[in-house]
């Protein structure tokens, strides 16, 4: 677009720790998450992104606002562990708020798993500054990738002008935290062609004492919980899984016929993060 400057520096406050995970980590979070039988939550209302999410911690309402009287849900064990470990590091970079990001009362963790046939995205957005703290860290599993920031001067509506764009590199087993002006300045979003395969983040967040809440009546929630996950499980080999993980619950080829694709679909309108922040 005219006018909007690419730069080849990354935005202000982005921190990238290669090789953050290792390969038996990845693997233990990869069979832990990737169940057809897990807690997948159906967002295909909101048109952000047509990764398949799982959300663990309180329970956060498509407004994000935190729902009062729903129980929080808890982390299965190796993502708990990995909450705990992103939390040292941000603690060891003497990061605001890392303790937020353990599990506990406070933290939030999103899981998008991005299709197995490459071609995920997510739309430019801004994570909710009225919901979560200053300090986001996120995993990347599976697969490189890369996401573009867009320097919006702290405006976090979808259709914020965009002053200059910046593009990272997010390699395999690493972490990234946005911190300071990339958290807060700038929005980030991951284009098909920057997600050509299938992969998996974990993003892990505090959510602030004062963060929007609501009660369990009133809150808008469609995201529940679905009872037959649209996701077809990776082979075992695609996800670099040893052929005993198909025992937690893999799809074979009958059971994945019985499974509905998701459907990604083309966006027609303005996705509605826009308007939610996230
Ligand atoms: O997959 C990623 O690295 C980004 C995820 C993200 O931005 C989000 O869940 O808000
Ligand atoms: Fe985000």
């Amino acid at each position: 677009m005219a006018g909007r400057r690419t730069t080849s520096q990354q935005p202000e406050g982005l921190i990238l720790v290669r090789d953050f995970l290792s390969v038996a980590e990845e693997r233990d979070l990869a069979r832990e998450l990737l169940s057809p039988d897990g807690p997948w939550l159906d967002k295909g209302h909101l048109r952000f992104a047509n990764s398949e999410q799982q959300e663990f911690g309180p329970v956060i309402s498509d407004a994000m606002e935190v729902v009062d009287g729903k129980p929080e849900r808890p982390m299965p064990s190796a993502t708990a562990r990995l909450s705990a470990r992103v939390a040292e590091e941000a603690e060891r970079l003497g990061l605001e708020v890392s303790k937020g990001l353990a599990a506990g009362p406070d933290a939030f963790c999103r899981v998008n798993y991005y299709r197995k046939e490459g071609g995920g995205y997510m739309h430019k957005h801004m994570d909710s500054k009225k919901t979560f703290g200053p300090v986001i860290g996120c995993c990347s599993l599976l697969a490189d990738a890369a996401m573009t920031f867009y320097d919006t001067q702290g405006n976090s509506f979808g259709m914020a002008k965009v002053h200059r764009t910046a593009e990272v590199q997010l390699p395999r087993r690493s972490l990234y935290f946005m911190t300071g002006p990339s958290r807060s300045q700038w929005q980030h979003g991951i284009r098909k062609d920057q997600c050509p395969s299938e992969r998996l983040s974990l993003t892990f967040r505090s959510v602030l004492p004062d963060a929007p809440r609501t009660s369990a009546g009133k809150a808008k929630i469609q995201s529940k919980v679905q009872k037959v996950s649209p996701m077809k499980r990776p082979s075992s080999s695609e996800a670099g899984l040893p052929k005993s993980s198909t025992k937690h619950g893999g799809v074979g080829a009958k059971s994945a016929s019985k499974l509905k694709q998701t459907p990604t679909g083309i966006v027609k309108r303005r996705p509605a993060a826009a308007k939610m922040g996230l």
